[in-house]
């Protein structure tokens, strides 16, 4: 069982791709997705790769998901450069749209969705075996709350948590604490 986190500073970014979630939140997101080496995971907005290494490290196998070619590309990269590349299916769609090719996925991700929300929760908790878990990370309030609205009328009852994480920079007087922006992780499991 792993229990390292990748490094931010170990990613290979790309301007056109958001940067990898931060590695605090993703060891925070690994918890929420209760990951067994059994499981079969979806990653929808793969963007840097940054939690797809992660549950590639602990679960059967992951399918990678995100509408923009850099980001599949840039998550090919990281996952070459840890050597994670055969645990994982990289698929550049629109999110809903590739659930349709995954089957029997037991753990999904959604970490960017834009307009389709709501078809992705549906699509993703009515196909979730029961005890499979579902994990959304959000910077704007609206994915977390249409999350929770989207999930409750599923007959889920989701927990909300926001994490608010500040990292020391070394100044020569001191210690000053910078804010990372907050995040928002919805979590329901599929009764
Ligand atoms: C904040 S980034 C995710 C970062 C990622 N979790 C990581 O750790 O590297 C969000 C990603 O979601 C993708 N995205 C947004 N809407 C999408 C959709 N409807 N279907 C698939 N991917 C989508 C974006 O292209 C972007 O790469």
């Amino acid at each position: 069982m792993y229990f390292d986190i990748t490094p931010d500073a170990e990613f290979t970014k790309t301007e056109k791709v958001p940067g990898p979630t931060k590695e605090e939140i993703r060891a925070l997101v690994i918890s929420k997705m209760r990951l067994s080496d059994k499981d079969i995971v979806v990653d929808i907005g793969c963007g840097t790769g940054g939690l797809t290494v992660e549950f590639a490290k602990r679960a059967k196998n992951v399918f990678s998901v995100d509408i923009n070619p850099d980001a599949i590309k840039t998550t090919r990269t990281n996952l070459e450069k840890l050597g994670l590349e055969n645990k994982v299916e990289l698929i550049q769609e629109e999110g809903f749209q590739a659930l349709d090719q995954i089957d029997d996925f037991t753990r999904i991700m959604i970490g960017g969705s834009n307009g389709n929300l709501d078809n992705i929760i549906e699509e993703a908790y009515i196909r979730l075996p029961v005890g499979g878990q579902i994990v959304i990370t959000s910077i704007v309030l609206e994915t977390a709350t249409d999350s929770v609205r989207m999930l409750k009328d599923l007959g889920a009852e989701p927990e909300v948590v926001n994490l608010c994480v500040s990292k020391g920079v070394m100044l020569e007087r001191g210690v000053m604490m910078k804010a990372l922006n907050p995040i928002t992780i919805i979590t329901a499991r599929k009764q």
